[in-house]
C-alpha cells in the first residue's frame, strides 16, 4: 500500500474534488495522501471523509498547498484557472505529475502551464472522459471529409453553476473541427450570437451554451449541409467518467518525461 502513487486532490470540496476523493479511495493502484481547500474554506482542518457525510479516514482538509504536494507523486486539479496555474508552479517544483482538468483558461494562464510543463508532466484537458475523447477524434475525421458546405456548430450544455462558456469539451471538439478541416480556429470561430447578426460565415465554426439544473454534461457536433445533418453527441450521466479519466492520467503521467500532454497520449487515441 506505502508505495502506491500518492496523490493530491485539490479543491476537494468541489463537486469534482468530492468524486475525485471517491475514486482515488476505491481504486487498489493509488492512495489518497492529501485533500487541498483555499485558505479559509470551511473544511479546513475536518477530517475528509466526515466533511464529505461519511465515515472518519483519518485525513485532515489542508491549505498547505506546498507540504501536501511535496509528498505527491501526483496532483489532479479541478480548480479555478488562477488556483490552477499556482499549483502549477508547486508541482513542478516538486516533480509531481500534475492532471489539470480545469477549464476557463486564457492565453496567460496557459502561458505558465507551459512553462511549467519544461520541469514535470503535466496532463491537461477540458474532458477526462473516453467517450468526448473518442467523439473529438470523430470529430476530426468528419470535419476532413466534408467541405465548408457542411456549417459546423457546436452545442453543449451544462448545470446552472458552470461559470465558464464554452466549455472546455466545446473548445477541444472545436479545435478538432478546425484541424480536421485545416483551418485555425481563432480565425472561423463564431459565438455569442445576439440581434442582426447578418448571415452565418461560409466556413464558422459556431459554439452555443446551455446552463440549466444539474445537467452533468452534454456536447453535440452537428454538420448541417442542405438536405441532410450528421449530429455527433456525447453526453454525460455521472461526474465517476472524469475522475476515473483523470486517476488513470496519474498513473500514466508516472515516469514520462516532462512536457504536457493530454487524455489522448494518455487513452492512446
Ligand atoms: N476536464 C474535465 O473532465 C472536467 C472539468 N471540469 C472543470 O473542473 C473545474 C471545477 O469544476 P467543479 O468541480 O464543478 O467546480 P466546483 O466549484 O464545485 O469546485 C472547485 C473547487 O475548487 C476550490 N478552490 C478554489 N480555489 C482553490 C485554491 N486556491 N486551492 C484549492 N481549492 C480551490 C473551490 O473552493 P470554493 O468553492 O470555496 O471557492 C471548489 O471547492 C471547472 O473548471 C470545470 O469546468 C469539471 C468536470 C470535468
Ligand atoms: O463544469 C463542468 O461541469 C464540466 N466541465 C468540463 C467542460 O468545461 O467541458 C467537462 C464537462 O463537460 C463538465
Amino acid at each position: 500500500m506505502a508505495d502506491l502513487p500518492g496523490i493530491v486532490i485539490m479543491g476537494a470540496s468541489g463537486r469534482m474534488g468530492q468524486m475525485l476523493i471517491h475514486t482515488v479511495l476505491q481504486s487498489d493502484k493509488a492512495r489518497l495522501v492529501g485533500c487541498v481547500e483555499r485558505s479559509g474554506h470551511p473544511w479546513i482542518g475536518r477530517d475528509i471523509g466526515e466533511a464529505m457525510g461519511g465515515p472518519h479516514l483519518g485525513l485532515a482538509v489542508t491549505d498547505d498547498a506546498i507540504g501536501t504536494i511535496a509528498q505527491a507523486r501526483a496532483v489532479i486539479d479541478f480548480t479555478t484557472p488562477e488556483a490552477t496555474v499556482a499549483t502549477a508552479t508547486l508541482t513542478a517544483q516538486a516533480r509531481a505529475v500534475h492532471v489539470i482538468g480545469t477549464t476557463g483558461f486564457g492565453p496567460e494562464h496557459l502561458h505558465k502551464i507551459k512553462a511549467a510543463a519544461r520541469h514535470a508532466v503535466i496532463v491537461r484537458a477540458g474532458n477526462m472522459s473516453l467517450g468526448v475523447n473518442l467523439l473529438v477524434q470523430l470529430t476530426r475525421k468528419v470535419a476532413a471529409a466534408l467541405d465548408a458546405d457542411f456549417d459546423i456548430e457546436v452545442v453543449e450544455a451544462h448545470h446552472r453553476h458552470k461559470v465558464d462558456a464554452p466549455s472546455g469539451t466545446a473548445l477541444m471538439l472545436g479545435q478538432a473541427a478546425a484541424e480536421g478541416r485545416g483551418v485555425a480556429l481563432s480565425e472561423v470561430s463564431e459565438r455569442g450570437r445576439d440581434g442582426i447578426t447578418g448571415e452565418r460565415g461560409r466556413g464558422a465554426i459556431g459554439f452555443s451554451a446551455i446552463r440549466g439544473g444539474d445537467i452533468v454534461g452534454e456536447h453535440d457536433v452537428i454538420f448541417a449541409g442542405m438536405g441532410e445533418r450528421i449530429v455527433l453527441r456525447h453526453v454525460a450521466t455521472d461526474r465517476a467518467i472524469f475522475a476515473r479519466g483523470a486517476l488513470r492520467a496519474a498513473l500514466w503521467g508516472q515516469d514520462r518525461k516532462p512536457g504536457e500532454y493530454d487524455m489522448l497520449d494518455v487513452l492512446g487515441l
